[in-house]
């Protein structure tokens, strides 16, 4: 507070004194003017963290995907064969018209068996092993029901339609999971696929680390020359994608299925499906890090070269019965990583022919990796003279968290087959 006398002389006897409350003013301003300095710092920190989360891989390991590069404008959806109609405004008019063109898929609900043993959680919802009842009775089909989580919105409905239209699309192919049906003509949307009833291929690798003896007839042994016959199986299925302008973006042991006959099967077709209608990866897309080529990691275009690089990681996963890639290196350090051109080395377990292949996939330029039909060659020519007696083996066993948290992947994406033996 401050006070001023005004015109006083020494003889008055009364003198007027202004006190000026300065801060009655002063304070109010600073705090207004505080106030609007940490609201800029804060809406400038937002902004900041908005645009970076769209310009660098995500956090944990896990990455949106960037655009992708190869696709023709038919391919890409805008005059595919995936037609979901969009113009429908609710979801009872929009089964009604795609319920025609899934007509031939439809099984009817009464077909299944009631009696349903969830095996996952996946992208769409819960994933589950069940029995499907055609002509003998006796003799039910087992299959794998991928059913729509509930309640679903209409965009939800379109999204789950033209997953199972993009299946029909692409026909069928000995190492891709097959489509069996659908239950479209009301909720809940059920995805009716082949069940592979071993699982998936991280989880056998898992299995043969360890000496036992399982009940499904399946010889959890894996030589190399098994490896080469597992990941030419791969390299069909790539190559049957890539004829349709299509690719993976998803290349990795847990996306593999297997059966007892070691035929491999790709799923996981998710991030196809998702390039097929939209031309591009959507940002919501997550993919684990350890698995992605650099011009993924860049959010550059992507396209079947970006396959070819996690190829080469799926022949590392093998080879080292399931290990997690680049264990010394945190998931969200592996662009940094890969920047200083340093790759994996050679695992103990690996020969020089088998490495030779996985450092010609991992070739930093697209350009300089070789095309699918390449390096499929190349693995036929290794598997002629591949070591088909000794069995490989890794002494240490797998800790699944452990595992997911070196790997850059949540425990939702691992099947865990493992822990029930
Ligand atoms: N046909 C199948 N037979 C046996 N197991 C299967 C089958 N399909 C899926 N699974 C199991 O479910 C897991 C997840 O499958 P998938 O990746 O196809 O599901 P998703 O989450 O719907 O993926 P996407 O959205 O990429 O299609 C597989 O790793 C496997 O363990």
């Amino acid at each position: 507070m401050a006070r001023k006398l005004l015109e006083c002389s020494l003889s008055d006897k009364l003198c007027v004194v202004r006190e000026q409350q300065y801060e009655i003013i002063i304070i109010p301003t600073i705090l207004v003017g505080t106030f609007l300095i940490l609201l800029a710092v804060i809406l400038w920190l937002f902004i900041r963290g908005q645009r970076a989360q769209q310009q660098s891989p995500g956090l944990q390991g896990i990455a949106p995907v960037p655009p992708s590069r190869g696709l023709s404008w038919e391919a890409a959806g805008h005059g595919g064969s995936v037609f979901v109609p969009l113009k429908e405004t609710s979801v009872e008019s929009l089964l009604r018209t795609t319920t025609h063109a899934l007509a031939k898929l439809q099984v009817p609900r009464e077909q299944l068996s009631e009696v349903l043993e969830q095996i996952h959680s996946g992208s769409c919802g819960a994933i589950y092993r069940t029995k499907m009842y055609t002509g003998d009775p006796a003799k039910p089909k087992s299959v794998v029901l991928k059913a729509l989580k509930e309640p679903a919105g209409l965009h939800e409905v379109q999204d789950f339609l033209g997953r199972i239209q993009f299946y029909q699309h692409l026909g069928k192919h000995e190492n891709l999971v097959q489509l069996q049906g659908c239950c479209t003509e009301e909720l809940p949307l059920y995805m009716l696929l082949e069940d592979v009833a071993q699982g998936d291929l991280l989880s056998f690798l898992w299995t043969c680390r360890r000496d036992v003896m399982t009940m499904d007839g399946l010889l959890y042994d894996l030589t190399e020359k098994q490896v080469y016959h597992i990941g030419r199986q791969v390299l069909r299925a790539l190559e049957f994608l890539q004829d349709k302008h299509l690719f993976h973006g998803d290349v990795a042991a847990r996306n593999i299925l297997i059966q007892s006959d070691l035929t491999a099967k790709l799923c996981g077709l998710g991030l196809a499906y998702e390039v097929h209608v939209r031309g591009a990866i959507p940002a919501t897309h997550i993919v684990p890090l350890k698995w992605l080529a650099p011009e993924r990691l860049l959010l550059r275009p992507a396209g079947i070269k970006g396959d070819v690089w996690s190829f080469g990681i799926l022949l590392y996963e093998m080879v080292t019965l399931g290990a997690p890639p680049y264990p010394e290196v945190p998931p969200t350090g592996i662009l940094q990583h890969l920047q200083r051109r340093k790759i994996m080395k050679r695992p103990t377990s690996c020969t020089h022919t088998m490495y030779g292949l996985m450092k010609s996939c991992w070739r930093w330029s697209e350009e300089s990796r070789p095309s699918l039909k390449e390096l499929h060659s190349r693995l036929e020519i290794a598997a002629r003279t591949a070591n088909d007696k000794a069995v490989l083996q890794v002494p240490e066993l797998v800790v699944p968290e452990l595992y997911a948290a070196v790997a850059g992947i949540s425990m939702d994406s691992l099947s865990y087959n493992y822990s029930v033996l």
